[in-house]
C-alpha cells in the first residue's frame, strides 16, 4: 500500500494512496477514491486483477501525446504549471467550489496565454452546470478557443440538450465511468469524445471494448494513480487504433513522489510506452491505519 501527499489539492484530494498487486503478467493498481463504495470499486480490481494477471494487448504507437492538467489554481499558478509542462495541450479544471466564473476565465485565459494560438485548450467541469448554465459558461470561456469541454452537465440527455445549443465539442467523463453499464450508455446525440479511465472501466480490454461499442474519438485520462496505474492508461492508449487527442495521463506531475524511481512524466508533451517496476515502495509506504483501511476494501471488494 503506498500513499504520496498531491503537489496541489485536487478533486478535494489531499493524499493520494492505493493498493499494489504483482502477478505474473506484471503490477497492477488498485486505488479506487475513498468516497466510491464497495459495488463501483469492483470494476478498478478488475483493471489490477488483468494487469497482475494477463497483461494488456500489443501497443500499436510507442509515445502517447499528453495534456498537463490545470487544476483550479490561480491564473498566475495556471500559467507556470503550463510553461513548465512543456505540452501542447492543457486540461484546465472549471465550475470547482469556492471558484468563480471570473476565476475561471482569468485562469483558462492564463492558460492560453501560456501555451500560444497554436496549443490546444479543454475544459472539465466535472458535472456541475445546468444545461442554460454550460451554455453560458463555455460561450464565455471559448473566447480563448476550446479544443472540447469535458462533462460540462451530468446525464445524457442534458449533454445532448446542451449540444444543440454550442458548437463546442463535447467529451463525455462520468457519464461513461459511474454509469452501472458503461457499454450501454447511448451517447450519440450527447457527446463527441468519450473519456477512457482505465480502473472505473475495468480494465484495459474492457475500455477497449467500450471505445469500440461507442465508436467516437476516445481521450484516455487517468484517476490520479501512481505510475503504476498510469502504465494501465498508456497501455490502453498505445492500443487504441486511432488516438486524435492528446491523453490526460501526465497527472504524476501532481504528485508530490511516486512508487517508482523512473516515474512516468512527460518529456515534450508525451509518455513513453514502457513497463514501470515499483522500486521505492518503502519510501512511499502507506502508514499504518491507512494500510487497515486498504485491507478492508480490499476484503469487502473480493467478498461478494
Ligand atoms: O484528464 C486529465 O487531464 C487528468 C485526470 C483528471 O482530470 C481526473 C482524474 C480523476 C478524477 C477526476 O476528477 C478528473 C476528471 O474528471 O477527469
Ligand atoms: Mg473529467
Amino acid at each position: 500500500m503506498w500513499s504520496v501527499p498531491m503537489r496541489t489539492r485536487f478533486r478535494g484530494i489531499d493524499v493520494r494512496d492505493g493498493v499494489l498487486v504483482r502477478g505474473p503478467a506484471g503490477w497492477g493498481e488498485f486505488s479506487p477514491f475513498w468516497d466510491y463504495g464497495v459495488p463501483e470499486s469492483r470494476r478498478w480490481w478488475a483493471a489490477a486483477a488483468e494487469a497482475a494477471l494477463t497483461g494488456w494487448p500489443a501497443p500499436v504507437r510507442d509515445a502517447v501525446p499528453v495534456n498537463v492538467t490545470v487544476p483550479a489554481v490561480d491564473a498566475d499558478r495556471a500559467h507556470a504549471l503550463v510553461s513548465a509542462s512543456g505540452c501542447r495541450t492543457a486540461k484546465v479544471k472549471v465550475a470547482e467550489p469556492g471558484q468563480t466564473p471570473a476565476d475561471d476565465l482569468a485562469r483558462v485565459e492564463a492558460v492560453r496565454d501560456a501555451l500560444g494560438p497554436g496549443g490546444a485548450v479543454r475544459v472539465d467541469a466535472n458535472a456541475a452546470w445546468d444545461v442554460d448554465t454550460a451554455v453560458a459558461r463555455i460561450r464565455q470561456l471559448d473566447r480563448v478557443g476550446l479544443e472540447y469541454v469535458e462533462q460540462p452537465c451530468a446525464t445524457a440527455e442534458e449533454l445532448a440538450a446542451l449540444r444543440r445549443r454550442t458548437d463546442v465539442r463535447i467529451a463525455g467523463d462520468e457519464v461513461l465511468r459511474r454509469a452501472d453499464d458503461p457499454l450501454a450508455v447511448d451517447l450519440r446525440e450527447a457527446c463527441d469524445v468519450v473519456v477512457l479511465k482505465v480502473q472505473p472501466l475495468g480494465g484495459v480490454r474492457a475500455a477497449l471494448r467500450v471505445a469500440e461499442a461507442h465508436g467516437l474519438p476516445c481521450v484516455v485520462s487517468s484517476a490520479l494513480e501512481s505510475s503504476v496505474g498510469l502504465a494501465a492508461g498508456v497501455a490502453l492508449a498505445a492500443a487504441l487504433p486511432e488516438l486524435p487527442f492528446a491523453c490526460g495521463l501526465a497527472t504524476g506531475t501532481l504528485l508530490d513522489g511516486d512508487v517508482t524511481s523512473r516515474p512516468l512524466l512527460p518529456v515534450d508533451g508525451a509518455l513513453p510506452v514502457r513497463p514501470v517496476t515499483p522500486d521505492r515502495l518503502a519510501d512511499v509506504a502507506a502508514p499504518p491505519g491507512v494500510t487497515g483501511r486498504w485491507a478492508d476494501r480490499l476484503a469487502a471488494v473480493l467478498a461478494a
